[in-house]
């Protein structure tokens, strides 16, 4: 082992030291203690806090955490005298027949270590992905071919361009479990809409079919693109009305999908109580970990038809893994199996010979990306950005944010502009002084939805606390709020913690303002607070404040808690200095959110580290799927 071969583990928690308590109850289970058993657990325990899956023994941190957060340097055995120590402790199992707290895995490229639980749900993942990819469908060409030239003009064009929206629309309508992946405006909701239309004109029988997010807000978002792509594949004639009558328009969050049992991590819905389903579509499938995406497919019946929408580029979940990124490091560029290439020849589709692999392909057919951005245009930098950013091109990125050429971007550069804080403050003041002086909660909620001010982390003057201060040091300054008064009008709340009484859940978004009618005079000087909160039909529901589940202040959010949102305006604040969250992910799904305009607050210097930084997720998923049997 070298110091080459050592890994992050993000020191921002230090030394508050998050797996300690987890590391401690390991601990105890052991009745061996070799003196590298404490050092070992403890990275174990804080690579799942840091959302890996497991920890890869090559990459093990020569370092050991103190129990007061300080960390000193630490020589571990090498690796063949660590693996086969493991295997002697009580504390450890080999064997995937037996149960015990750590699973040393050694069946992949690389030895891992794994809390039972995590490996459980990897392993039970990787049988039933491998299940469900195994299964092909059939489909009657003679009734297919007419539909695929009504959805896809480029079907049988004269052109030699390959239409992998066509391609995702196939691989999804003949396989039981399809991922497709493609950044912001790539057609992802368009082609789901055809599959959809594919499956509901072929099929005899009428389909249960249903739509989901991992978050309410990303349910939201994907029903409103669903409506819109009908309205528009409607209006353009592609699809017929009776067809359209038949197409699902309601999207659901994953955890009300398979129902959430209050004070439990179970649902109701699992392998002994499957969902009544004939084909799921889940989005933003980037934010689905390791333990929800298991729990996901075992509740799927075994003969339903999965389709993981989501962009392999985004931010991994929050808790631990990053299966989507996962199965997508599967295929850097679109590759098929040669079986596949053929059965697609069958329906006169011919792939170029790139992307027919020499060699076997793992869920081949299964997976398929999507690369052209519908929507941004070439008057349009935000795609150019997310493009630079997402390939590492920090020089291409800084060349974007200087040119005047592009209304769209802006760079608001601390190291040349010494205003900078006095145009941070007006821009802030800009977008949200328009929310406090509103008319009412649904034009302050509006006001609010069309810029973000999105942060890397949560705390320090450039994190969302101390940006929020900001903002509220400014309002005071012009008198537009009341420092006493926690609950002023226009504050806006992200609720942190699900309530499923309230019907209020992580990542929603409300408004504090006055109750709306308030017959009582002495309440009209100091009328009563509420938190309202936008539904799907577009009206609000009310909340009294004293009732509000845990939630923060929301003028900033996390770009993490941006995930699954989009806004006409984003401005991004990254920190002076850096660190192991400010990565080319987090950078890209910032740039993401946005669907007008960008701003970001950050050094050229610190740009350019981010752009090369970039977060892994380790776990054994990609390997062991990538393995035949
Ligand atoms: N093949 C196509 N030809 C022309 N326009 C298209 C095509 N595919 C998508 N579009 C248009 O591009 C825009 C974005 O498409 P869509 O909403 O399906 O992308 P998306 O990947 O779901 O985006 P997001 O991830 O942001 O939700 C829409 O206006 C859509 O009509």
């Amino acid at each position: 082992m070298t110091s080459q071969n050592t890994t992050i583990v993000s020191q921002d928690r230090l030394p508050s030291h998050p797996g300690q308590a987890l590391s401690s109850v390991l601990l105890r289970l052991a009745s061996d203690k070799p003196n590298w058993l404490t050092p070992l657990i403890d990275q174990l325990c804080n690579a799942i806090v840091q959302g890996h899956s497991c920890l890869e023994l090559t990459r093990l941190e020569l370092i050991e955490r103190l129990a007061d957060g300080t960390r000193q340097p630490y020589g571990f055995p090498a690796l063949p005298q660590l693996t086969s120590q493991l295997q002697s402790l009580n504390l450890v199992s080999d064997d995937p027949k037996e149960t015990a707290p750590l699973m040393l895995d050694l069946t992949g490229q690389a030895p891992r270590l794994y809390l039972y639980r995590y490996w459980q749900f990897e392993l039970m993942l990787i049988q039933q992905i491998k299940l469900s990819a195994d299964k092909d469908l059939a489909v009657d060409s003679s009734q297919l071919l007419p539909w695929l030239q009504r959805l896809f003009p480029t079907f049988q064009a004269e052109d030699n361009d390959v239409d992998w929206q066509l391609i995702a629309a196939l691989s999804a309508l003949l396989h039981r479990f399809c991922v497709i992946s493609g950044g912001p405006g790539t057609g992802k909701t368009t082609t789901v809409i055809k599959i959809l239309a594919l499956l509901v004109a072929l099929s005899e029988q009428p389909l249960k079919i249903a739509l989901a997010a991992p978050t309410g807000k990303a349910a939201g978002r994907l029903e409103e693109s669903i409506r819109q792509a009908i309205v528009q594949l409607g209006d353009q004639n592609v699809l017929p009305s009776e067809l359209i009558e038949k197409l699902p328009q309601k999207a659901t969050t994953l955890h009300r999908l398979l129902g959430v049992r209050e004070f439990s991590n179970e649902f109701r819905h699992g392998k002994d109580n499957p969902l009544q389903l004939d084909l799921l579509v889940v989005d933003e499938g980037s934010m689905v970990d390791l333990a929800l995406m298991y729990r996901l497919i075992s509740a799927l019946p075994a003969n339903c038809q999965l389709i993981l929408l989501g962009d392999r580029n985004q931010l991994a979940s929050v808790e631990a893994g990053s299966v989507l990124a996962d199965i997508c490091s599967l295929r850097p560029q679109n590759c098929f199996n040669r079986a596949w290439a053929e059965q697609l020849k069958t329906l006169g589709i011919e792939l170029p010979d790139r992307a027919i692999a020499d060699q076997p392909l793992p869920l081949s057919g299964n997976i398929v990306l999507l690369e052209k951005s519908w929507r941004f245009d070439e008057k349009s930098a935000i795609g150019q950005l997310a493009n630079a950013v997402n390939h590492a091109q920090p020089e291409r990125a800084l060349q974007l944010l200087q040119s005047d050429q592009w209304p769209d971007i802006q760079w608001l550069n601390p190291e040349t502009n010494s205003q900078l804080s006095l145009q941070l403050d007006q821009l802030l003041l800009k977008h949200y002084l328009p929310i406090i002086e509103a008319e009412n909660a649904q034009q302050a909620l509006t006001a609010f939805n069309d810029f973000r001010m999105l942060a890397a982390l949560r705390n320090g003057n450039f994190g969302v606390t101390g940006l929020n201060k900001r903002l509220e040091r400014l309002l005071i300054a012009r008198g537009k709020i009341d420092a006493a008064n926690v609950w002023y009008k226009g504050r806006p709340i992200i609720i942190s913690q699900n309530d499923y009484a309230l019907d209020l859940y992580n990542g929603d978004i409300g408004i504090c303002w006055p109750e709306a009618s308030s017959e009582n005079i002495a309440e009209q000087f100091q009328p009563k607070m509420r938190v309202y909160f936008p539904l799907a039909d577009g009206s609000l529901r009310q909340v009294s404040p004293a009732r509000l589940p845990a939630h923060q202040t929301a003028w900033a959010m996390t770009v993490h808690k941006s995930q699954g949102s989009e806004f006409k305006q984003c401005l991004l604040v990254l920190p002076e200095s850096l660190s192991p969250v400010v990565s080319r992910d987090l950078v890209y799904t910032a740039i993401t959110r946005a669907k007008k305009s960008f701003q970001v607050l950050v050094s050229a210097k610190l740009f350019t580290q981010a752009i090369k930084q970039q977060q892994q997720r380790f776990s054994g998923l990609a390997d062991k799927l990538s393995k035949r049997g």
